[in-house]
């Protein structure tokens, strides 16, 4: 029996949530054609607790399956807001962002904790193969109106190897089903799985594939991550950083358990809800999308060919559950995840190039196409260098490294400014970064095609329409700070402050 802990069992972590009561199980029979992605997208935009669907039109014998929506979205009260992410770390529920996005780093700079392979786990419990499996008649959901398809595929992490076996890709990428055998999703580059395909395309072989539906929490933090690993020695293995499941071994401190797949040499978590397993193509492809994206946008009859993969067996744990991402609007796993995820890994690249940034994140508000970079001040100006030499070195970097490639604005902030806080973020981009001065714009850097003025505007899809916008001060790079902020923290004496609060509630107001 592989370990029950909620970050390292998704069935358990579904009963933390009912046990945190962040979890809404309904019984009467719901449809997975809309019904339940609109029940879960309510849900995003009131931060309601996730909606488990205990009975699905269409469910078949043994419980393949359930749906679980909203797996990693907020909670409405701001004392737990970030509580639903927390458990998938064993973080207390009041964790602040801050405390997860240092949980996910801090195995960046430790030694790698390898998985371990054990005989049999709960995924083994049925298994389907070849002839037995129809994908059409399984509850798939079908979550936006507008979609090219049903996407079974937005929570569930793809499992791929380079062909020498040293590297070991754990990562999400959206897929859905084509027909009873095969689904078809984006495989698009610089993604790890789009550089570990381009390596078996070298190799004239399909790619042994695996896709793992309720993985252990800790596991689908990793998989959401553009992580290298660098390891003490500096080095990063593979092509471009190695084994998101060394990586979660670190920060969980634990060795995960996985089994051998039935029908390749994969190895996926042993208590995974849900596995197909199968090849993805490397010849194969057909049309996918249009989806309701990240950015909140569907762009109806917006197909493109991506590449196939085919299922050859499936196999699941009894009443078997599957997480569904709806994403869209604010706010979903693409914002609490990707955003906050890639935030994190760029602040840990623009560190280990030496400059002093002592926090960052994506905010909300900007739809998770921006990362706020707050800087030491101290340390800026011991730097004795300029806006425009710190946005050209910043930029550069960034923009030309994968964890950047889903962004496309850094605000530079001093660290008067609570990067986590989109009002100070707005505050300071608005106040401190003068239109066009303060901005260097980067037009020969790859673009991300999946912001609307990006793939539906007026330049290329691909390349640039990327910017630093630098909201520090110019006496930030100098003397220091030589302004006062008109608000109470900074514009009243200590005890005065003291005094109004101690009357707060005498005076009639309600607790802040
Ligand atoms: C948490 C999460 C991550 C997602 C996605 C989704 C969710 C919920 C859905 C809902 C399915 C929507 C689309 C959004 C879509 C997307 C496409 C490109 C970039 C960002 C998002 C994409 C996707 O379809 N394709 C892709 O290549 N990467 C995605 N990521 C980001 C990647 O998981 C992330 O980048 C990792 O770092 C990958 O690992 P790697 O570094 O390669 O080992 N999906
Ligand atoms: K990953
Ligand atoms: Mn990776």
């Amino acid at each position: 029996m592989s370990p029950t802990s909620p970050h390292m069992n998704f069935r358990s972590f579904v009963e933390a949530l009912r046990q945190d009561g962040d979890l809404v199980s309904i019984h009467r029979q719901v449809d997975p054609h809309l019904e339940a992605a609109a029940i879960t997208r309510l849900v995003y935009e009131h931060d309601l607790p996730a909606p488990l669907f205990e009975n699905l039109k269409g469910a078949q014998k043994h419980g393949m399956f359930r749906i679980l929506g909203a797996p990693a979205a907020l909670r409405k009260d701001p004392a737990t807001r970030y509580g639903r992410l927390a458990r998938h770390l064993a973080l207390p529920p009041t964790a602040s962002m801050k405390n997860i996005l240092d949980k996910m780093l801090s195995a960046a700079d430790q030694a790698p904790i390898a998985p371990t392979i054990v005989p049999t786990g709960e995924c083994k419990e049925n298994i389907i193969e070849g002839d037995q499996i129809h994908l059409e008649q399984l509850p798939a959901p079908f979550i936006h109106k507008d979609d090219g398809g049903k996407y079974i595929q937005t929570y569930g992490m793809h499992v791929v190897q380079s062909p020498d076996g040293k590297w070991t890709n754990w990562s999400i990428a959206r897929a859905m089903i084509k027909d009873d055998k095969h689904l078809v999703g984006l495989v698009i580059e610089p993604q790890h799985i789009w550089q570990i395909h381009q390596l078996w395309k070298k190799e004239g072989r399909d790619c042994p594939w695996a896709l793992c539906f309720g993985v252990p929490p800790a596991a689908i933090m990793a998989a959401s991550m553009p992580i290298r690993t660098y390891d003490p020695a500096g080095n990063v293995a593979g092509a471009d950083g190695v084994s998101e499941a060394s990586y979660v071994g670190s920060y969980t401190g634990e060795s995960l358990q996985l089994v051998k797949c039935e029908t390749n040499n994969l190895h996926v978590p042993a208590s995974t809800e849900i596995v197909f397993e199968g090849t993805l193509s490397i010849t194969e492809r057909a049309p996918e999308g249009p989806f309701g994206e990240m950015h909140g946008y569907v762009f109806p009859g917006d197909t493109h060919d991506w590449p196939v993969y085919n299922v050859d067996c499936i196999t699941h744990r009894d009443d078997a559950i599957l997480p569904m991402s709806a994403c869209g609007r604010l706010t979903d796993e693409t914002h609490t995840l990707i955003g906050a995820l890639a935030a994190a890994e760029i602040a840990n690249v623009c560190r280990q190039a030496g400059l002093p940034v002592k926090d960052s994140f994506s905010p909300f508000e900007s739809q998770v196409t921006w990362v706020a970079l707050q800087f030491d001040d101290a340390k800026l100006r011991a730097m004795k260098t300029n806006s425009q030499e710190l946005r050209e070195k910043v930029g550069n970097l960034v923009f030309n490294h994968k964890s950047g490639y889903t962004i496309h604005r850094l605000v530079l902030v001093g660290d008067d400014i609570d990067v986590y806080d989109g009002k100070d973020i707005m505050w300071a981009f608005s106040t401190r970064c003068r239109p066009g001065m303060d901005e260097t714009f980067f037009e020969d850097v790859k673009g991300f095609p999946l912001v609307p003025y990006m793939s539906h505007g007026n330049g290329s899809p691909v390349k640039g329409g990327k910017v630093v916008s630098d909201a520090l001060m110019p006496s930030e790079y100098t003397t220091g700070r030589d302004w006062v902020a008109a608000d109470f923290d900074n514009s009243y004496p200590e005890e005065l402050k003291n005094q109004v609060l101690a009357q707060w509630e005498n005076d009639g107001f309600a607790p802040l």
